[in-house]
């Protein structure tokens, strides 16, 4: 375990996994996307991926979790499901051959959409976690370092409200969001070596300094 959040993360065998969350219009991806760049311009191997999804398998359960209406557990278990295929053919052989996995959403996620947004058993939750991110060496996989992008989700929904058509998250009530909200700062607050809260709600060249401070600090920019 790291000292602080301000050390650097000792990297997981040779790779480095990082993970992106917050609520949908938070600025995730934009901000993985200009990692990834400047990653590999210093030669980094980058392996970026998403969930759910990340291979055919996942990215099929996706599209059932995204458009169908499911309850909780359903959605819980196919976000699971999904996760260990991605675990086992991407994000394993990735950090074991070296790479720095960014990836856009992890379990953490799950904690706050169907834990906090659905109001699932997070004891469930912490169950399936457990057998899911099991790693081959017997530990348990989870991020070295996570960005959480915080913004008020009136905020988010206004950034997302010209892109796109809403998929069934994104057409959840603002309420939703506030829990889901708070299921992030909760996770965050169990999880102060891991997790690091970026204020996502200020300018784009903000947020990225913000981003590019935590990956100096842990060791992923140097
Ligand atoms: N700090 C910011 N200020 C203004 N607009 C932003 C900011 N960050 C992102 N955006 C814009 O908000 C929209 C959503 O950004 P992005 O797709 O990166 O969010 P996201 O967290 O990945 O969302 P989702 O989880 O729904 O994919 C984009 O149009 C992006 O350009
Ligand atoms: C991993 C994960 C994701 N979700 C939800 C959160 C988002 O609304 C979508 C993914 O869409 P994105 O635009 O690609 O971020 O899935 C979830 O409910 N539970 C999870 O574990």
């Amino acid at each position: 375990m790291s000292d602080g959040i301000d050390s650097p993360i000792h990297p997981c065998g040779l790779g480095l996994f990082v993970s992106f969350e917050g609520i949908d219009g938070a600025g995730k991806s934009t901000h993985l996307a200009t990692l990834a760049e400047r990653l590999r311009a210093q030669g980094r191997r980058v392996t970026v991926t998403r969930e759910p999804g990340g291979t055919p398998l996942a990215e099929t359960l996706r599209g059932s979790l995204l458009h169908s209406a499911m309850d909780a557990l359903t959605e819980a278990l196919l976000v699971f499901a999904a996760r260990r295929d991605h675990l086992r053919h991407v994000i394993e052989p990735a950090l074991a051959a070296g790479d720095v996995v960014l990836c856009d959403r992890f379990t953490d996620a799950t904690f706050a959409y169907q834990g906090y947004g659905r109001g699932f058993d997070l004891s469930v939750l912490s169950t399936l976690e457990g057998w899911v991110q099991r790693t081959p060496q017997g530990g348990l996989r989870q991020p070295d370092l996570t960005l959480w992008f915080d913004v008020p989700p009136a905020l988010a929904a206004a950034r997302l409200s010209a892109t796109r058509a809403p998929d069934k998250f994104e057409a959840e009530p603002l309420a939703f969001f506030e829990r889901v909200a708070a299921g992030y700062a909760a996770r965050a607050a169990q999880a102060p070596d891991r997790i690091v809260r970026i204020d996502a709600s200020l300018p784009l060249p903000a947020v990225w300094a913000q981003v590019e401070q935590a990956a100096r600090a842990r060791g992923v920019l140097p």
